[in-house]
């Protein structure tokens, strides 16, 4: 039986990026640039003022006090007129661009109005204020390199290099089935014996928050026929996740006929608690994930094996959450020979993260899943993890360190 560790590898190592689209720069944001960014032009374009001020030649202002002729005015977005003479000086306004002849920029601040003159009453530097022409970007170079996650910066950089559409990964697909006839879908009232569908919305959820576009099979019922047409659906799509029907129960059918369906399975079951009957296969390309139907397990599996997967195909590199250290606040109890991810309430106290028990660890317990906002990795061995034992913590959420407790 693999670890969680062996068994992402074996998914990570069979799943590629998607293709590549063109979309609308806004939509790039939280996707991943398929191709470099090699600046069409150089930034700025011109040599431009800092401040707003005057623009003035170095030359004149060797000693201070001194007045200048006001000889023009360039708002931002003006033009350049002729060249400034000696003992002259140009208002100028912040990103203008600097008049010929001028080197140098004086803040409005280090300035008195004389009439039509400018005293300038602070030392001047040559370059003062000024952002040289070509400064910040070089023309044909590598700004930003294929595989970079577009955030605000990124888009601030492709508008200014006028790509109003933008090379990104596709997103991925997904398919989601939930199977047995216990389920009931969401607006049924509730009847002892009978649960509501909650994973397909909570995977769909999960399937969204990382970037892909959930596509909802509804219900497979317990019978070979209903797999099969749901199944079959389901493998149009870029990758099917299903939940439940992969323990030992005798109607748990989903790894038969995907089998039959030419899926071919690379594990089942895996060294982890909770999500121990998970199942992986691939459908040419196509990863299949089946998931376990307890709600914890169906969440916490897609966490470590769907999301990393997803992440990849479009086209993402950083696809595993990082194990990150943490102090166990209470004892952690468990089985020897099984690795447990226990659910926890992360907090963080004089900078240090610190990891409570979320509540009862039953894999039943979904009110344990709701109060936690990270996993602590329970190692195979231990039966008793005491506390006060630096732990490895998976963070969940993106809020959970800002909690200071
Ligand atoms: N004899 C064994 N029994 C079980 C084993 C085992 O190894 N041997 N493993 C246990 C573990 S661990 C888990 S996890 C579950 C996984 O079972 P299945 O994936 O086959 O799922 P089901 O038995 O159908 O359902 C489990 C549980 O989850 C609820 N469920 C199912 N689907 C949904 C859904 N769409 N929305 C909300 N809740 C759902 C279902 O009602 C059950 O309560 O097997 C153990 N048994
Ligand atoms: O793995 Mo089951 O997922 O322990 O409840």
């Amino acid at each position: 039986m693999p670890s969680f560790t062996e068994a992402r590898g074996l998914i990570l190592d069979r799943v590629a990026p998607l293709g590549i689209e063109r979309v609308g720069i806004l939509e790039a944001a939280g996707r991943i640039l398929a191709e470099n960014l090699e600046a069409p032009w150089e930034m700025p374009l011109c040599d431009n003022s800092a401040m707003d001020g005057f623009a003035v030649r170095a030359a004149d202002c060797t000693t201070i006090p001194v007045s200048l002729k006001v000889a023009g005015y360039i708002p931002a977005g003006g033009e350049v007129s002729g060249p400034v003479e000696p003992g002259c000086a140009i208002r100028i306004m912040t990103g203008a661009p600097i008049p010929p002849g001028c080197d140098a920029v004086v803040p409005v601040e280090e300035t008195e109005g004389d009439g039509d003159a400018v005293r300038i009453v602070a030392p001047v530097k040559e370059r003062q204020h000024i952002r040289f022409k070509g400064e910040d970007v070089a023309a044909g170079e590598t700004v930003i390199p294929a595989g970079t996650l577009i955030h605000p910066p990124e888009i601030s950089m492709l508008a200014s290099f006028g790509k109003a559409l933008v090379p990104v990964f596709r997103r991925a697909r997904v398919a989601i089935l939930s199977t047995g006839d216990e389920l009931i879908e969401l607006g049924s009232p509730p009847v002892p014996g009978k649960i509501i569908n909650s994973n397909t919305l909570s995977l769909a959820a999960a399937v969204r928050q990382c970037g892909a576009e959930p596509i909802i099979l509804g219900i497979a019922r317990d019978d070979r026929e209903s797999h099969r047409e749901k199944l079959a659906e389901g493998l149009r799509a870029d990758a099917l996740i299903t939940s439940a029907g992969v323990s030992a129960g005798d109607r748990d059918l989903v790894r038969d006929v995907l089998a039959e369906l030419g899926v071919e399975q690379l594990f089942w079951k895996v060294d982890m608690k909770p999500g121990g009957p998970t199942a992986f296969g691939m459908y040419g390309e196509k990863p299949v994930f089946s998931l376990p139907g307890n709600p914890v397990s169906t969440m916490v599996t897609f966490e470590i094996f769907a999301r990393p997967a997803l992440l990849r195909m479009m086209g993402h590199r950083n696809v595993v959450r990082p194990f990150v250290k943490a102090t166990l606040r209470e004892d952690a109890k468990k089985k020897a020979g099984k690795v447990n991810f226990l659910r926890v309430q992360v907090t963080q106290r004089n900078g240090r993260l610190e990891a409570s028990t979320a509540g009862d660890q039953h894999t039943g317990i979904l009110r344990t899943m709701v109060r936690s906002n990270g996993l602590v990795l329970l190692p195979l061995e231990a039966s008793v993890v005491p506390a006060g034992t630096e732990v490895d913590l998976m963070i969940l959420r993106d809020d959970a360190t800002m909690l200071e407790n």
